[in-house]
């Protein structure tokens, strides 16, 4: 383990401009889509970090070319997916849950590992999903091998979703290329970060699939081809927030270029957050300002669908002057670590007043102290602890370098963003 980080208290009020890199959502189904179409596509913008070289590392390992040149990603033809292979799934829960419907397809075995916590992630869903329509599968969590034939039947399944919505992303990248397409039926409590599915659902459709979702927990896929596109890869604006938290806790004032009047990116969810905190948000020509004031108060908030954001959220909460509950998020203990507990101890570590509830979190106002802030390999917990380093001094982040699951930048970038403090 290196040396843990400093992170660097903000003398003043920030005060910067900042280009965010692409959406790891974003590229990593533009990836899938793009290795599923028979012809070349293209990505600009796209995000290179852990997660997205690993993706595309599995399609390399599954006979599909892809090459690299700045953030532009090209992907050439393939005459189907070959096995054997095997690939390394990382902790990225888009690279285990998007790869296997779509390595299904190869023509010989493929198995998937990944890092030891990747081992513990919801897995035994999407795999039982896949067996129910056709495919061979040697186990329910990873490591796995899929046995493939070159082709499945699909058709129609009923899975509980509620543990991750990358369930029914992950079946619906692939649905098409099933012999019968695909019909998913949701039975279970809510289906977590539905923006998610929505962005799915689009991105499928913009490859000319005909993809049915008017019935609530239900979307039926049409068997065809997928079309190539040449996408433009949005900002992370989950990626952004840590950012713009570092107006509002510093009464400073940051603005992040490039965002989109519309998007499916749940990180779009931080401009109202931000302004029941107590901030100033506006959003001109597509840059988003946020002026955080001499006040940050807590908020009681339901995050089912914008669960990625709860670590920065909950890094605000901690610095509140009032009390915050943020609900709807049990499914946060599968994610890179069980984020609520991570969080209850984290904050808790640095003085603070944080305990976990039945699905989600209770943060009161605390004062807080410097400290060894633990990321678990966790890139959200990491910058959380950033967050609250900002303004609590004595604060290390034992492995910021975690960062680069979708942001390899992270550290240059805080310490630009701080460059410009007065
Ligand atoms: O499909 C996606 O790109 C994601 C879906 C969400 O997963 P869960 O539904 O498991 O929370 C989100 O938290 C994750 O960071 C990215
Ligand atoms: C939950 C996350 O990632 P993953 O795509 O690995 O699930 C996340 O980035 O917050």
């Amino acid at each position: 383990m290196p040396q843990p980080w400093s992170a660097p208290v903000a003398p003043g009020p920030v005060s910067a401009t900042v280009t965010i890199p692409g959406s790891k959502s974003l590229t990593n189904r533009a990836l899938v889509l793009a290795a599923l179409s028979t012809r070349p596509s293209t990505l600009t913008g796209a995000l290179i970090s852990r997660d997205s070289d690993l993706m595309i590392a599995a399609w390399h390992a599954l006979g599909v070319p892809m090459t690299v040149e700045g953030t532009t990603i090209t992907v050439g033809t393939n005459d189907g997916f070959h096995g054997p292979a095997e690939i390394d799934c990382g902790l990225a829960g888009t690279v285990m849950r998007f790869v296997p419907p779509a390595a299904v397809l190869a023509d010989g075995q493929v198995r998937f590992d990944g890092d030891p916590r990747a081992r513990e992630r919801p897995m035994g869903t999407i795999l039982e999903a896949l067996r129910a329509l056709g495919a061979v599968v040697e186990g329910d969590a990873l490591p796995f091998t899929l046995v493939g034939t070159g082709g499945i039947a699909g058709g129609t399944v009923t899975i509980d979703a509620s543990a991750s919505s990358q369930f029914v992303s992950g079946l619906l990248l692939s649905g098409a290329r099933y012999d019968k397409g695909l019909t998913i039926h949701h039975v279970g409590k809510p289906v977590p970060s539905m923006p998610h599915i929505d962005m799915t659902v689009e991105m499928v459709r913009a490859a000319g699939v005909a993809v049915d979702d008017e019935e609530p927990n239900t979307w039926r896929i049409e068997p065809g081809p997928v079309g190539a596109v040449d996408w433009v890869i949005e900002p992370d604006l989950s990626n952004a927030t840590p950012f713009l938290a570092a107006a509002a806790v510093t009464g400073g004032e940051v603005t992040v270029t490039g965002w989109p009047s519309k998007t499916t990116q749940p990180g779009d969810a931080i401009r109202d957050i931000l302004a029941q905190m107590g901030a100033e948000v506006t959003l001109v020509d597509g840059s988003l300002t946020v002026r955080g004031s001499d006040k940050l108060s807590g908020v009681d908030i339901d995050m089912r669908d914008v669960g990625e954001l709860t670590p920065t959220v909950a890094a605000l909460a901690a610095l509140a002057d009032s009390p915050s509950v943020l609900r709807g998020i049990a499914h946060l203990r599968g994610h890179e670590t069980d984020r609520l507990a991570a969080l209850a101890a984290e904050i808790t570590t640095v003085g603070g007043d944080a305990t976990e509830t039945e699905d989600g979190l209770a943060i009161r106002p605390a004062k807080l102290h410097g400290g060894l802030w633990r990321a678990y390999a966790d890139h959200r917990m990491a910058t959380a602890g950033a967050i609250i380093g900002l303004v609590v001094p004595g604060v290390s982040v034992d492995d910021i370098a975690t960062t680069a699951k979708t942001l390899p930048d992270f550290p240059a970038m805080w310490a630009d963003l701080l460059g410009g403090a007065r």
